[in-house]
């Protein structure tokens, strides 16, 4: 089952999104949905929010008047936070009972306005948002919904800046044009990315990749993409192991392929292979694989890959006291500080991907050379004996 979380700050269009997906077949969770029936007549919520509001945010019939609550609630940062304590525990119980129901699902997507400010982003395979400016949601949730501009104001005050939003989801779907525009995109979403993926992860089965070709420096956020993805292997990995940005999309101006490689620590190879389902669950799955020592022989490791068509990562796991894993920082670093050996290297890259375009083994292979020199230099101790 891919998990996707959505979100978009209040009047973004995320009803509008996941209606676009529930249309393709994705089972749609919906947190305010969730959020109504928490407080259905006759749960024992309804009562505690009384205790703490007062009995003015309940109807003469007992039921609870979402507009009296919404105004005390959102009038100030401690009232929300008092809300957010009764409700979330709840709400997510019950996010959980919907999920397992759903446990056959290709595709099922979370839509949860507060999924940032609760901090949930790495709890999916992608986060996705709905991108309109603040601006323009109060103008539309006051001119087309009709609500109260203070109320609005309010809540958008309470929740995330568009910034923050932006910084920790992988996919932004811009609302800010016409609704046409918005269905294309997130169809197109569905069909050449979700889809694929959901299939992909159905079958623990790496994505396609497109040939060789050298993306020029500044024009992907690599470290922002490399931040996302470390944090959501980190989580769904326990939190217990060391994983790092490395290769050349990790170093600033430099031309790259734009793959993705992330280095992943274990003790040792054991650790490796009881992680590696988990890493399947997670789109990442995984094969055997070796680094290149030298003349002297060939170290074992774990490669994975993912299954994301829409975003290329590369999971090199490898042990804690492996020369591979130390080569691997300290190259790193070495062409992050040093802009000559940056150079060279770019111009390597360059020369040898012309030359082998569409043939990655024979482009890896020049390389070695390149690389063998390096390794002397940089893991000295696995040389001496
Ligand atoms: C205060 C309530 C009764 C007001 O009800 P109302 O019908 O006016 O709004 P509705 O529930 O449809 O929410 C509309 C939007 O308001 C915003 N919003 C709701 N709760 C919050 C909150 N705690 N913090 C910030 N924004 C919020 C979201 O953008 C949401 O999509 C209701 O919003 C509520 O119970 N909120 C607490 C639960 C919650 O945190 N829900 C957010 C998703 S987990
Ligand atoms: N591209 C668009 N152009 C104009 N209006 C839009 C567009 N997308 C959505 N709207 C309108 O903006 C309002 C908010 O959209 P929608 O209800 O989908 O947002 P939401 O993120 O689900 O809201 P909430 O945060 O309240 O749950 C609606 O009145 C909707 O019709």
């Amino acid at each position: 089952m891919l998990k996707i979380g959505l979100t978009g700050g209040i009047g973004a269009g995320k009803s509008t999104v996941s209606t676009i997906l529930a249309e393709r077949g994705a089972v749609i969770v919906d947190a305010d949905v969730i959020a109504r029936e928490v407080v259905a007549p006759g749960q024992p919520l309804l009562a505690e929010l009384a205790g703490t509001f007062g009995p003015e945010v309940l109807t003469p019939a007992g039921e609870l008047d979402r507009a009296a609550l919404a105004a005390a609630a959102f009038a100030d940062e401690e009232s929300t936070a008092v809300l957010n304590a009764l409700m979330h525990p709840a709400i997510r119980t019950r996010t959980l009972e919907q999920f397992a129901r759903a446990a056959e699902a290709d595709l099922i997507v979370h839509d949860v306005a507060l999924l940032v400010e609760n901090d949930m982003a790495p709890d999916y395979h992608l986060s996705l948002l709905v991108d309109v400016p603040a601006a323009v949601r109060l103008d539309r949730l006051v001119r087309t919904r009709g609500m109260d501009r203070a109320d609005a104001e309010a809540r958008i005050a309470r929740q995330a800046t568009d910034a923050a939003r932006r910084d920790a989801c992988d996919v932004v779907i811009d609302n800010s044009g016409s609704l046409e525009d918005t269905r294309r995109a997130a169809g197109a979403l569905v069909d050449e990315r979700l889809l694929p993926f959901a299939r992909n992860l159905r079958a623990r089965r790496r994505a396609e990749r497109p040939a060789v070709a050298l993306t020029e420096p500044g024009t992907a956020d690599w470290t922002g993409e490399a931040r996302r993805i470390i944090a959501r292997l980190r989580r769904g990995t326990g939190e217990r192991h060391p994983i790092e940005h490395i290769g050349s999309t990790a170093v600033e101006d430099l031309p790259a392929k734009d793959v993705i490689d992330l280095q992943l620590l274990v003790p040792d190879l054991a650790a490796a292979d009881d992680l590696a389902p988990r890493l399947a669950d997670l789109g990442f799955p995984g094969g055997e694989g070796f680094d290149h020592l030298g003349e002297d022989g060939r170290e074992p490791k774990r490669f994975h890959a993912n299954a994301d068509p829409g975003r290329a990562v590369n999971l090199h796991v490898r042990t804690e006291s492996s020369t591979g894993a130390r080569f691997a920082l300290r190259f790193r670093d070495l062409l992050r500080d040093d802009a000559e050996e940056r150079r060279r290297y770019g111009a390597l890259k360059r020369r040898l991907v012309d030359r082998h375009a569409g043939d990655p083994t024979a482009c890896a292979e020049a390389k070695e050379p390149y690389f063998a020199q390096l390794r002397r230099r940089l893991v000295p101790e696995s040389f001496d004996s």
